[in-house]
């Protein structure tokens, strides 16, 4: 307990919340730059079982956030080596570290077995799958999301009486290509170290009665002069229509589709389909002079203009997974090939080669 005595000492918290720390189980979705500020003060606060899923690897471009990670990490599985990180700070935590990104068909599973669900993605369409999981199992949500200068936290479906979740805020997706992310718009990397730590903070206070958590209420904080406004959430009958009804209709949703992303995926998620899909063909769509080159991986080249002509390798490919330059000729390639080749996977990769997270380097 000797660890812990700052904190317990406080007046109101006591040794009695430390034990209910100690004793409870975490799921932090997403090791990113919300997600490892988040996993480094709950670990640092004594919350005894932490689960971490990520299927991504660090990058060097994550490390000016991501400070779980440092420049020997790169390459290595974001789970995996926080998980590896906090178990040589904290000798008795437990961990159980998951390197795959979560899915409708592993997210009942893995949600299953925690108290308590922490979101830190930064994407649309596992925001949606994580709030209607969190809804069908009846599982506490603390969400958290930046854009730009400006970062949001609240706890969901915490309230029985009103459990309040994501859709009865935001009911409908946007489109993807609506919505940037960090790769595009830039981030300070203390803007998610403070929302990473808000959201640790709202952990404890609810995994231990300490007060005033934000159940059913939003806090929304600017970086540039520190303002911070909350609101009171409602209920939002547009918002409740939209939540799977069961398990099964759960598992048969495509939340990327929903989300109005099924042609677009990012560098981290074409790899893994690369890895996984023993058919899936990855093709450039630029001319053949272009630079930078993509060397490290398998590829075919074929110029936008002669898309649509015969090739048998495009035509057996399943997924396809197209890029260009900055994304914007691999869209228009994705859309002219799904008219050809109806019912096949066809994606193109959010942008393109020039998006930091390429695999060039
Ligand atoms: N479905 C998912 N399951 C698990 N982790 C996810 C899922 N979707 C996204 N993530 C993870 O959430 C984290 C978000 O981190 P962050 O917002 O800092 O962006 P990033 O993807 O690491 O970096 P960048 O956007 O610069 O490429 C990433 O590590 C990402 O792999």
């Amino acid at each position: 307990m000797d660890r812990f005595e700052r904190q317990y000492i406080l007046p109101g918290f006591g040794k009695e919340k430390q034990k209910k720390l100690k004793d409870a189980k975490v799921l932090v979705i997403g090791a990113g730059g919300l997600g490892c500020p988040v996993l480094l003060y709950l670990a640092a606060a004594g919350v005894g079982t932490l689960g971490i899923i990520d299927g991504d690897i660090v990058s060097i471009s994550n490390l000016n956030r991501q400070v779980l990670f440092g420049e020997g990490d790169v390459g290595i599985n974001k789970a995996e080596a926080a998980a590896h990180f906090l178990k040589s700070k904290y000798l008795d935590l437990k961990i159980n570290c998951i390197p795959e990104f979560l899915s409708t068909s592993n997210a009942i599973k893995v949600l299953s077995s925690y108290d308590l669900i922490i979101d830190g993605t930064d994407n649309f369409p596992t925001r949606y799958l994580v709030n209607d999981a969190c809804v069908l199992l009846g599982k506490p949500l603390i969400f958290g999301a930046i854009y730009q200068n400006e970062g949001q936290v609240a706890i969901f479906n915490a309230d029985l009486q009103k459990p309040i979740s994501y859709r009865d805020v935001f009911p409908d997706p946007p489109k993807a290509h609506e919505i940037p992310n960090c790769s595009e718009t830039g981030v300070l990397g203390v803007l998610p170290g403070i929302i990473g730590a808000m959201q640790a903070t709202e952990a404890i206070k609810y995994l231990t009665g300490y007060d005033y958590p934000l159940i059913n209420k939003m806090l929304i904080y600017n970086l540039m002069h520190h303002q911070t406004y909350t609101l009171e959430l409602e209920k939002n009958q547009q918002g409740q229509l939209l939540i799977p009804k069961s398990i099964t209709e759960f598992e048969n949703i495509d939340y990327a589709l929903a989300c109005g992303a099924a042609d677009s995926i990012l560098w981290n998620e074409a790899l893994e389909l690369l890895k996984g899909k023993p058919k899936a063909v990855l093709v450039d769509v630029r001319e053949r002079d272009e630079l930078p080159k993509l060397k490290n991986f398998p590829h075919l080249t074929v110029p936008l203009e002669r898309i649509m002509e015969n090739d048998s390798k495009l035509f057996e490919g399943d997924p396809l997974i197209l890029f260009c330059q900055s994304g914007i000729r691999s869209l228009k390639a994705c859309k002219m090939l799904k008219q050809k080749f109806a019912g096949k996977n066809i994606y193109s990769v959010v942008g393109g080669i020039e998006s930091p997270s390429a695999p060039i380097y």
